[in-house]
């Protein structure tokens, strides 16, 4: 089985007949890192949440790694980074902190941490470049530097596949960019595979294999270098 998501002739539907995805169809192998991408209210977020479970298919089916996206989630397979996840600026938590509390919900325990997870935490938090950094308050650090921390969280459960929704809301431009080469890495690295949702795709298009541009369905399904040029035009990407 080397596939990681599979969508099956999937419609979705958050109020009866008023369809937000119609007959999408979408295979995801292993190791692919792959950007959703197109216009705000296209549907990047509920195909997300389909694949994590969190919405079922009017039609259709959705597998993640051969099972029940629900039982992929339950049973670790997916680490996500919900939309607009930033930490509150006034909690005191430390970066450690917080990538501990994603190994805690993965360890299934209410603490204290055994050794091997404290060296998952360790190694999550030195994976996304913020070694020097595990003991600092949250709020002390960059909008970068928070957003590799929660991805540090999302790592600690050892995912086969992460999924990221709109990963660059208020990231700065050069933060974006070293985004892009960290997640390339644990491409690379670990052979995660990584589901990018975003309404633009500037930081990983050069490090992503295929695009998605979700309209409604599928209306791009390719690599970068064969997107038409309309869909590089950010007036039509925020229509
Ligand atoms: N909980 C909900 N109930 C009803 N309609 C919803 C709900 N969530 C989203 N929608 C609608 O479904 C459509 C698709 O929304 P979705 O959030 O999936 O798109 P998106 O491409 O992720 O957009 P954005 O970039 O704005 O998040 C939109 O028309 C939106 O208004």
């Amino acid at each position: 089985m080397s596939l990681a998501v599979e969508l099956d002739h999937v419609s979705f539907a958050y109020r009866p007949g008023v369809h937000v995805l119609e007959d999408v169809t979408l295979s995801v192998a292993r190791g692919e890192f792959v950007a959703v991408a197109g216009p705000n209210g296209g549907g990047k977020t509920s195909l997300l949440r389909l694949v994590l479970g969190l919405e079922r298919p009017s039609t259709g089916s959705v597998r993640v790694f051969g099972e029940a996206p629900g039982r992929a989630v339950r049973r670790h397979r997916i680490g996500y980074l919900p939309q607009r996840s930033r930490p509150s600026g006034e909690a005191p938590v430390t970066v450690r902190e917080i990538v501990s509390a994603g190994r805690l919900a993965a360890a299934g325990i209410w603490g204290p941490l055994r050794r091997a997870d404290r060296e998952i935490v360790a190694r999550s938090i030195e994976r996304v470049g913020l070694g020097g950094r595990a003991d600092a308050p949250l709020r002390t650090l960059s909008g970068g530097m928070q957003q590799r921390a929660l991805i540090a969280k999302a790592l600690a459960v050892e995912p086969a596949l992460l999924a990221l929704d709109e990963p660059t809301t208020g990231v700065d431009a050069e933060s974006q960019e070293s985004l892009g080469a960290l997640l390339d890495e644990l491409r690379n690295e670990l052979g995660v595979t990584i589901l990018y949702v975003s309404h633009e795709f500037g930081a990983v298009e050069r490090v992503v294999g295929r695009i998605v541009l979700v309209r409604g369905g599928v209306v791009f399904d390719g690599p970068p270098g064969e997107l038409p040029g309309v869909w590089h035009d950010p007036s039509h990407v925020h229509a």
